[in-house]
């Protein structure tokens, strides 16, 4: 069998010794689109840093792709695309050298790289609709299309597990929507992908499951259409007495592990 792309058991991730993320139990299965949502300040990047190694695991397990967490030996099986970030201006480098980077965990021995390694940085590039830039300077580019330069240098990795944190946010609609098209390939070759994200509509093509993170709690584990009741961020004036039609609340009694895959489907 297969290990999941992801496993938190009674997981708490925090920085330092506090604990942001608390007694999390998720596991994503390869292939699957996950979004993760909540309010601002629950731990959604924080939960998202932790599978990096980018915060602490405090206590329980966190395990990526069958290795606990910053024991995976090929770090290029993990991509990962921060939060509000954009290339540095002061940063001469071209749209392909920066991309290029993001080849390099998947180089060998002697770091040289190949045909294929030029071609996925190609593809990469294609892939976020920037070919025509590959030559420019990437402080030339816009915001917007610098984050599609980060996306472009995770997705040249290859990675099996893509780790997003609020892709579209400052992209404008045709971007998101170029976005999700190459989100839905990915995904549809089976790399496994958690977004971090508070606008589920440009990517709800795609991302088909959803954990809600609610004071450093997943509150809610289900179909992404099920997240809304259950949400911070789509409070419903009678949520507490309307549980979401298809998924379950976590801080209610969990019906029994084979309905839940069942709920989870099985990809
Ligand atoms: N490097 C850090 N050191 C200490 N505390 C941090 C650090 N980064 C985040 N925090 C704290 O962790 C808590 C959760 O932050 P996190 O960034 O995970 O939330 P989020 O759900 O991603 O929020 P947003 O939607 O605003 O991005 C916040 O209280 C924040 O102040």
């Amino acid at each position: 069998m297969t290990d999941p792309a992801i496993r938190l058991a009674g997981a708490t991730i925090g920085y330092g010794d506090v604990a942001i993320v608390r007694d999390a139990d998720l596991t994503v299965r390869r292939g699957e689109a996950v979004a993760v949502l909540g309010s601002n300040g629950s731990g959604k990047t924080t939960l998202s840093r932790g599978l990096l190694g980018l915060a602490t695991v405090l206590g329980g397990t966190v395990e990526v792709l069958g290795a606990p967490v910053g024991r995976l030996r090929e770090r290029g099986r993990v991509g990962y695309v921060p939060q509000r970030h954009t290339v540095s201006g002061a940063m001469p480098a071209t749209v392909r050298e920066v991309v290029g980077v993001g080849r390099l965990p998947r180089l060998g021995l002697f770091g040289r790289p190949g045909a294929r390694d030029r071609a996925a940085v190609a593809e990469a590039v294609e892939a976020v609709g920037l070919a025509d830039r590959l030559a420019d300077p990437v402080a030339a580019l816009s915001g917007g299309q610098q984050r599609r330069v980060l996306v472009a240098r995770a997705l040249a990795a290859e990675p099996e597990l893509l780790v997003m944190d609020e892709p579209t946010a400052g992209v404008d609609a045709a971007s998101q929507a170029a976005l999700a098209d190459v989100l839905a390939r990915v995904s549809a070759a089976g790399t496994t992908l958690l977004v971090v994200t508070h606008e589920t509509g440009p990517l709800a093509g795609v991302l088909t499951r959803a954990v809600v993170v609610d004071s450093g709690r997943l509150t809610y584990d289900g179909p992404l259409a099920g997240a809304g009741t259950a949400g911070p961020d789509c409070h419903h004036p009678d949520e507490a007495a309307r549980p979401p039609v298809r998924g379950y609340r976590l801080d209610q009694p969990r019906p029994a592990p084979d309905a839940v895959r069942l709920r989870h489907g099985s990809r």
